[in-house]
């Protein structure tokens, strides 16, 4: 099986490499894979001119699945939209039709007095947000800049955007989160705004259409806002979430809080065939990169993702969520989940402990 590995920017090619040193472990028990390694997002565009070289899609679609780190540099915010290093992941989801987003987040015991909220309120935790990714106001046209020609804002400079899903989009999203809660607990909550737009009515309408074929799974309906607030109010009331890509952008960054760390959330990108591109929610964390001080773990989990959803290897992939675990429970840990008590570590000491559970399994 191949890998691509595309490290990106900031922490990118440090949190990727601990990664790729736990599947490269897993190999002296064999598991078969090869890696070869592209350029992507400001590192893409440092050394090619584009953030996402044709060579890197052409690398992602001769492989058997993408291993993603993060892209996004500050220094180059003011170039124009097409050549900023977050085009390259918003362009390789877009062309490898990676439109179902599958967002977990589960509070490790060991963890749970980690995050911000109160121990009780996040034990136990196993939610999945399931994000459509290819669609609404991130790829909507018409957008841009012009000047205004009508209301009371005329003559003066607006920029605009389009929200908008077509029924294919929705329902195929709807079936993946559908399937997904009828393994899980059997409950799907969508989220919208169909009090206000008119895009997510539609979503709610057609979503509640393909419930129907899905009488063993408890639908329900919650607008972003309350959402919001019931994530940090009462989060272990939901299965599974699915929504936009706009709402689950946010929502998923504030479930990884209820997890301890957003260090910690991991993911997977798929198609209608089950390839998948696999990466930690979080971006390339300029302030902390190159300072050996990221926590690796989702990018190690989403490793683990990568060997259950696409390669179909229940064993390898548990194995290596195990020893995230084991870890936890006795192991070092970096800043973002460090607490009294606990060996402090780097994100390549994270990456060895976990290498080194995994051996003493
Ligand atoms: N998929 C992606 O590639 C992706 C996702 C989100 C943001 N970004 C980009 O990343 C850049 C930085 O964005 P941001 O600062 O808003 O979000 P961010 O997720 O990069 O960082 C937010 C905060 O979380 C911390 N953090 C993130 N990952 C961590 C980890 N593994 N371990 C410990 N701490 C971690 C950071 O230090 C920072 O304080 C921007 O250019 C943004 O566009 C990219
Ligand atoms: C970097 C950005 C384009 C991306 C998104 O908004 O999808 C990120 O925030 C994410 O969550 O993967
Ligand atoms: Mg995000």
């Amino acid at each position: 099986m191949k890998i691509a590995v595309m490290p990106g920017d900031g922490i990118g090619p440090e949190i990727t490499a601990q990664a790729v040193k736990v599947l490269e472990a897993l190999k002296t028990d064999g598991l078969q894979v090869e890696f070869e390694h592209a350029l992507i997002g400001g590192a893409a565009y440092r050394a090619t001119g584009v953030p996402l070289p044709e060579s890197t899609v052409a690398l992602a679609q001769a492989s058997d699945a993408v291993l993603f780190g993060a892209v996004g540099d500050f220094s180059l915010d003011t170039l124009p939209r097409h050549l900023r290093p977050e085009q390259a992941i918003l362009g390789i989801r877009k062309a490898l039709n990676l439109f179902a987003n599958f967002r977990p987040a589960m509070v490790y015991s060991e963890l749970a007095d980690a995050s911000t909220l109160r121990p009780e309120v996040v034990a136990g935790l196993d939610i999945l947000i399931v994000r459509e990714l290819t669609g609404d106001i991130y790829f909507g046209t018409p957008r841009g800049h012009r000047i205004a020609e009508d209301g009371p804002f005329k003559g003066e400079r607006e920029a605009f955007d389009t929200m908008r899903y077509a029924e294919t989009e929705i329902r195929r999203i709807a079936h993946v989160a559908f399937q997904a809660a009828r393994k899980r607990g059997g409950k799907l909550c969508s989220v919208d705004k169909a009090n206000v737009l008119e895009t997510t009515q539609f979503w709610r309408d057609v979503v509640t259409e393909v419930g129907k074929e899905y009488a063993d799974v408890e639908l329900s309906h919650m607008y972003v806002d309350n959402c919001a607030m019931q994530l940090l109010k009462n989060p272990k009331q939901f299965d599974v979430i699915v929504t936009g890509n706009l709402f689950g952008d946010i929502l998923s960054d504030e479930a990884s809080m209820l997890t301890g760390s957003i260090g910690m959330l991991p993911s997977a990108s798929l198609n209608e065939s089950n390839f998948g591109l696999y990466e930690p929610i979080h971006g390339s964390a300029p302030d902390i990169a190159g300072k050996d001080l990221a926590n690796p773990m989702a990018t190690v989990l989403s490793a683990a993702m990568m060997l259950r959803y696409t390669f179909g290897l229940e064993e390898y992939a548990s194995r290596i969520e195990k020893a995230v675990q084991t870890v936890l429970a006795s192991g070092p840990r970096t800043g973002d989940i460090w607490r009294e008590g606990k060996e402090r570590t780097g994100t390549s000491g994270m990456g060895d402990a976990i290498v080194a559970a995994l051996a003493r399994q």
